[in-house]
């Protein structure tokens, strides 16, 4: 479970997080949704420790990440971000074995090499794993980078908008491999994502963000309503139903 208790932000005067109190499930994928400048990459900066925790607290499991060792910490939770600076000059299996590094220290074993060939099928990286990144289009290289975060083999993922990029077939297969590999492998996955269909698809539990709040918190088919939407982008939208879940259509 990820514990988010009164976790507040702000940098000069502006309040960027007001008060987020939150307890994620595990072995679940988590949609983080919400307007341009809700406070959601801000969030996952204070939850990977990338920014200091000004007050509250955030727990992974037992782990405090305010007392956690940064080695346990690698282990334990890995992000990906937004923007992200790779060298070029690396092949894309080299990257990948760079995830396993909280692992091998730099001294890759059997194990690791077994873990990151997996990936690379798993990804249907075979045909780009000998490649240089700077040779790799925007949405390779993005399917890349988050297969590299997977190497990492924590219990918790954070991924800011990892659907960049990615075309329908990749985005799809993208969220199905999340899916799987968190309910197999009991790994906890948020997911920022600014596709609702997407969070409505493939999302066990939706949380909405506004203005460094949190507003809602459930199942995608008990959050994503026209209310919320409404309250949440001020756009109206008429909401389907597939197979149980809401299909959400703009009809502004
Ligand atoms: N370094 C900074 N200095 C000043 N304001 C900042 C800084 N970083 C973020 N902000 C502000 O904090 C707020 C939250 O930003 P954040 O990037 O967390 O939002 P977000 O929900 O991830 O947005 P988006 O969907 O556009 O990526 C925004 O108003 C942003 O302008």
């Amino acid at each position: 479970m990820i514990k988010i208790d009164n976790i507040s932000y702000h940098i000069g005067k502006q309040q960027i997080l007001n008060d987020v109190t939150l307890s994620l499930p595990s072995a679940q994928v988590i949609a983080l949704i919400g307007p341009n400048g809700a406070g959601k990459s801000t969030l996952f900066s204070v939850m990977s420790r990338l920014q200091p925790i000004q007050s509250g607290q955030v727990c992974f499991g037992e782990h405090d990440i305010a007392t956690c060792h940064a080695k346990t910490l690698s282990k334990t939770v890995a992000m990906l971000g937004q923007e992200n600076q790779v060298q070029g000059r690396l092949r894309v299996h080299e990257l990948l074995m760079f995830g396993r590094y909280p692992y091998h220290q730099g001294q890759p074993t059997a194990n690791d090499q077994q873990k990151v060939q997996e990936i690379i099928e798993r990804f249907e990286l075979t045909s780009l794993a000998d490649r240089f990144l700077s040779t790799l289009s925007g949405g390779q290289r993005q399917r890349v980078l988050i297969a590299m975060i997977v190497c990492q083999d924590t219990p918790y993922l954070l991924l800011d908008e990892p659907l960049n990029n990615l075309d329908m077939y990749h985005a799809g297969r993208l969220m199905r491999e999340l899916r799987e590999v968190s309910h197999s492998q009991q790994k906890t996955v948020v997911i920022v994502l600014h596709d609702i269909n997407q969070a409505a698809q493939f999302a066990d539990t939706v949380v909405t963000m506004k203005a460094g709040q949190v507003m809602a918190v459930g199942k995608p088919v008990d959050v994503l309503t026209k209310e919320t939407m409404k309250a949440l982008y001020n756009v109206d939208v008429t909401v389907l139903n597939h197979q149980g879940r809401p299909v959400i259509v703009d009809t502004v």
